[in-house]
Formats: structure tokens, sequence, C-alpha cells
């Protein structure tokens, strides 16, 4: 079982590079998690020169990786004011039928969030558990980076929108006291009901928050509001070329999310 799932993930990381790696790329935003190393060896695999082309990566595993497989890293603050990134490629927790996504499983949702936000395109790799119709079916809370001082507050913010037992993520061993982020701020994990898609709400159904069930757009920017949070693990609204025309670079949402399936082939879901 646990050999498939590394085999589903190692094949949605290599169609994904074989698709979107730029000839001739110049910066790259690589992610964090488990599936990314396999982005990494399938860049590796490619025997294209890589010396002039930049990695940035999203937190301290993802530096390591970087490093190990003998790419140059170039943090996020080094690298030049308006320089957009070729592409970033990234895992998820979980990705709807809108390519939403949950993400901050691992802790590394901010910087995530710029990397992937700086880029010409954002292609999500995975594996077929993180497929699912909506966000929290399987993976069942939204990560939210907070500041420490604001940790209590925002608790007591996020139960009034409905979050069912949010709690403070300690480390693996509790006693160590909560987790931090490479930010040294906390990570809230705040269960919600299962999030409403744009077609749900087309369809009728009302995602406004009323009895805790929210569409993601709106829970989304309802958490980005409260003061104290840092960013919020879910990554949605525009992307791509739309949001290029709304001003911004490439959005939160991936324009393409590759899930290696159990049968070994590779699926893939496109924005609309
Ligand atoms: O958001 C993340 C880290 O903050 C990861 O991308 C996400 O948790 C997926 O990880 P994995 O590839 O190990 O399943």
């Amino acid at each position: 079982m646990a050999d498939a799932v590394e085999a589903a993930k190692r094949a949605a990381a290599k169609t994904a590079v074989a698709n979107h790696y730029p000839e001739n790329a110049r910066w790259v935003g690589i992610g964090s998690g488990t599936t990314i190393v396999y982005v990494v060896e399938a860049i590796k695999a490619l025997g294209v020169d890589t010396s002039n082309t930049r990695y940035v990566p999203t937190g301290y595993q993802s530096r390591q990786l970087i490093v190990s497989a003998g790419l140059t890293a170039v943090e996020f603050d080094a690298v030049p004011a308006g320089t957009v990134l070729d592409v970033a490629f990234d895992g998820a927790d979980e990705v709807d039928d809108d390519l939403n996504c949950i993400k901050g499983g691992g802790a590394c949702l901010f910087q995530e969030k710029i990397v992937a936000m700086q880029a010409k395109q954002f292609i999500c790799v995975a594996d077929s558990r993180k497929l699912q119709s909506r966000l929290l079916t399987n993976w069942k809370y939204v990560p939210i980076e907070v500041a420490p001082i604001a940790a209590y507050r925002v608790l007591n913010k996020l139960l009034e929108l409905g979050a069912i037992n949010p709690i403070i993520r300690t480390n693996k061993d509790p006693k160590q006291g909560p987790l931090k982020t490479d930010q040294d701020f906390f990570l809230i994990d705040a269960p919600f009901k299962p999030l409403l898609t744009k077609a749900d709400v087309a369809n009728g159904q009302d995602g406004s928050g009323k009895d805790g069930v929210w569409e993601v757009n709106l829970l989304a920017r309802a958490i980005k509001q409260i003061t104290g949070v840092l960013d919020v693990g879910i990554f949605s609204g525009l992307t791509g070329p739309e949001a290029t025309a709304a001003g911004g670079v490439g959005g939160q949402r991936p324009v393409a999310a590759y899930f290696g399936m159990p049968d070994g082939s590779v699926s893939v879901r496109k924005a609309l």
C-alpha cells in the first residue's frame, strides 16, 4: 500500500515535470512535503543544464531538498523585485473540483502561498487520496498560520465562524509545546464542514457560513480577515492568465493538478 502511494506520487511528478518544466527555466519554485521530492527527482532526470536556474524553496525541508540535489537555492526575499517565477511545483493536502487546494499539513503554507502566487504557472502534484469534489472531505481541517500572541484570539474567532474544535498544532511530543513554522509562528488546525464549490452555490446551496457551511473563497476571506492571521491554508481564487489580468501574477489556485492513480495512470485536472 505505502509503496503504491509512493509510486503514484512519483508517476504524477514525472508527468507534471515533463509537461510544465520550461526550456531554459530561470526561476523555479519548489514546494514542501513528500511528493515534491519526486518532482526534484524528475527535474534531475530530465538531464537539462540547470546551471542558470535558480530554485526558490518554500521552507527548510524544501531548501535542503534543492541543495542536496545539487541545484541552486535562492530564498524568496533574494529574488529580484518584479521577477516572475517561470513555474512553481507543490503538493497539496486536498484538491477540489475547481482546483482549490488545502495546504499546510506540513506547516509551510505561508511561503508556499507567496511562491505559488509569484509564479506564472503553479502546478500541483499529488496522489489520488487528495482528489475530492469538495475540500474537507478526506482531509479534515484548514491549517492557519497565526502570530503566537494572537493564537487564543484567533481560536475564538474561528469558533464564531463555525470551526469545530480548532486546536493549536503541537510538536509530535506535546510536552514540547506548539509547533513553530519557519516564520516562528503557530499553526491552528481548524476543522469545518465540507466546503462548497462554485457549482454548489450556483445550484442554490448557501455557502455564506450560516450553520457553519461555507463556500471555499468566502471562508478563506473570512479567516484571512482575522487580525493575527498571517495566512490561510486554503489556496483559492483566480488562477493563471485570469490572475495576471487582474494585476497579480499566477494566483493561488494551480493551473493544473496531477494525481497519481492506484492503477499507475496519472489523472490531470486543469483550471477552467
Ligand atoms: O502543504 C504542504 C506542506 O505545508 C504539502 O504540500 C502538503 O502537506 C502535501 O504534502 P505531501 O506531498 O507530503 O502529501
